[in-house]
């Protein structure tokens, strides 16, 4: 039997090795760790190839797929397979093989033992560093996707080139011909009677064991074991909980991970996804898909947080200080100003406890979003995320945008505080949406900033290929004069003292947008 070299040899420098790769520019080429999975179609795209491709994308790894069969499959079960002709899985096969630097084959659905075979004559052909046998049998709701047909070369030929199986108890009971496993403990005796057939590790996953409230996978190493619980979740959406497990270790070992870790880590990917996805409503049957990026968006929300440089005609600024001297809430000074017609907030809340700031932001959150209007937060990137706002306003020694951007992701907005055309640019080039500049006028806002005046204001707006917002001791009597500099550019004014340090929030904000509304319709 031919060996497939296997995880434990693998270079430890492996990531940056670039040497055995072929280039055509003398440029330094970034390796890629790349898995390839073979596995059955879901129409459905819960499990099967759709969720490995996803699961790989989602932990960073480039995911080639050859098809095995192709299911008529939706969330109320599988309708009708279709198995595709070994010698085509084998052209596939061969293709990506032959071509790609595979690090990990990672196999789902293997219908028959003639694909069985041409996987075996083509592995052996190609060797791959590790092997990871999901031994797919029977979907969830019942429908054999593998009959008993491919139990003896599994047997006898699949798992010992494997590095790690990952039965689930009916698919692990079916290998040992039948035996009763409805306990952890059987389990365990399961795993040990599987390693014996040849794999080096052993995961029997428990999500379908009967009364559970934990969701308990037993790992066997050939010595140890390790019991891997999680809190049961209830949710309908567990379709395709297998294949994404078994593709998120595939992701991970090809990263070069080690198996223990790559097990953990993707027990934990699989938890979180339940966890996030556990609401959504897909399909009507009775076994959901989850979300494998975490990060299905509400359409509603999703659709409010798109920014327009409309949005920043009359931008609210609030201050902790203010608030305080006027004996109101964060979230009552946004109510107010979002009444009185104010087109963005943002949270400057330079001395709150991140606890208490943190749920106020939150607050924020739903106010703004009820009422369509973008919410961001001042430098704190973690406030930003935890309360999902829907993005952030930078100065120059906070954060760089570049960074900024790449944690909270494409969607979100980034602001950055300009003085100078070269800062304009740069906010520009790192990724912003728009740009602050100021301070306009002197304000006892923002300790020791200098004053650039009108002119520095029209300087910059020249110089920016982002939309403008003016700000720095602008209020009722002189937002004229900053909205008549009359660059295209300039798309509003943001206010604190104007708005906060006032009485009445709702009547200053009323009377701030009229001004700004005639001052457009003059210009
Ligand atoms: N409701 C749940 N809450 C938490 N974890 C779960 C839940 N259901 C399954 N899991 C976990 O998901 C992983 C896959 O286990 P499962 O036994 O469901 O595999 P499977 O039956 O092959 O999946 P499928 O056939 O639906 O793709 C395991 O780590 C298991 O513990
Ligand atoms: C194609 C396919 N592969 C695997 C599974 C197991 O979840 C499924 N339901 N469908
Ligand atoms: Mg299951």
């Amino acid at each position: 039997m031919q060996s497939l070299g296997g995880i434990r040899s693998w270079p430890a420098t492996w990531r940056t090795t670039t040497a055995s790769m072929t280039t055509t520019t003398t440029e330094s080429v970034r390796k890629v760790a790349q898995v390839l999975t073979v596995a059955g179609s879901d129409s459905g795209a819960g499990a099967g190839i759709q969720a490995d491709i996803k699961v790989c994308a989602a932990r960073g790894v480039y995911c080639a797929s050859v098809i095995t069969a192709v299911t008529a499959q939706n969330t109320r079960g599988v309708q009708s397979v279709h198995l595709l002709p070994p010698d085509f899985v084998s052209e596939q096969l061969k293709s990506v093989l032959s071509d790609f630097e595979v690090d990990v084959v990672k196999t789902g659905m293997l219908p028959s033992p003639e694909i069985v075979e041409v996987l075996l004559q083509n592995l052996s052909e190609y060797p791959v560093r590790a092997l990871v046998v999901d031994p797919v049998m029977v979907s969830t709701s019942g429908h054999v996707l593998a009959g008993s047909s491919i139990l003896s070369i599994f047997r006898e030929r699949l798992l010992p080139l494997a590095d790690i199986i990952t039965p689930n108890v009916k698919e692990a009971s079916a290998l040992l011909g039948g035996v009763r496993i409805q306990t952890v403990a059987e389990m365990r005796s399961a795993a040990k009677s599987l390693h014996q057939m040849g794999p080096r590790f052993v995961l029997v996953k428990g999500g379908d064991l009967p009364d559970s409230s934990d969701s308990v996978d037993v790992y066997f190493d050939g010595n140890e074991f390790h019991e891997l619980h999680s809190p049961r979740i209830a949710t309908r959406n567990t379709h395709g909980t297998g294949c994404t497990l078994a593709s998120c270790i595939a992701a991970e070992l090809a990263k070069g991970s080690n198996m223990l870790s790559a097990v953990k880590v993707a027990k934990r990917f699989v938890d979180s996804a339940l966890n996030y996805s556990k609401d959504i409503v897909i399909g009507s049957g009775m076994q959901g898909p989850f979300d494998h990026f975490l990060s299905l968006k509400d359409p509603q929300s999703y659709r409010q947080s798109t920014f327009k440089p409309d949005d920043l005609f009359l931008y609210a600024v609030t201050d902790s200080r203010m608030n305080k001297k006027w004996n109101r809430s964060i979230v009552d000074a946004v109510k107010a100003a979002i009444e009185g017609g104010a087109t963005i907030i943002q949270l400057r809340e330079k001395e709150a406890e991140t606890r208490e700031f943190l749920e106020e932001a939150k607050s924020c959150v739903d106010i703004c979003r009820s009422n369509g209007v973008c919410l961001l937060i001042n430098d704190r990137i973690d406030i930003a995320i935890a309360c999902d706002a829907d993005g952030v306003h930078v100065g120059q020694s906070d954060m760089p945008v570049d960074l900024v951007r790449s944690l909270l992701g494409p969607d979100k907005i980034i602001g950055v505080s300009c003085k100078t055309q070269e800062q304009a640019h740069q906010a520009w080039k790192d990724g912003a949406d728009y740009i602050g500049s100021g301070g306009v006028f002197p304000t006892n806002t923002k300790a020791n900033n200098r004053t650039i005046g009108l002119d520095g204001l029209r300087e910059v707006c020249k110089a920016s290929k982002l939309p403008v917002v003016a700000i720095g001791g602008i209020g009722i009597s002189n937002a004229e004069s900053v909205m008549r500099i009359g660059e295209p550019n300039l798309k509003g004014v943001a206010v604190v003292s104007a708005l906060f340090d006032q009485e009445c929030v709702l009547t200053q904000a009323k009377k701030l947008h009229k001004t700004l509304t005639e001052s457009k319709r003059e210009h």
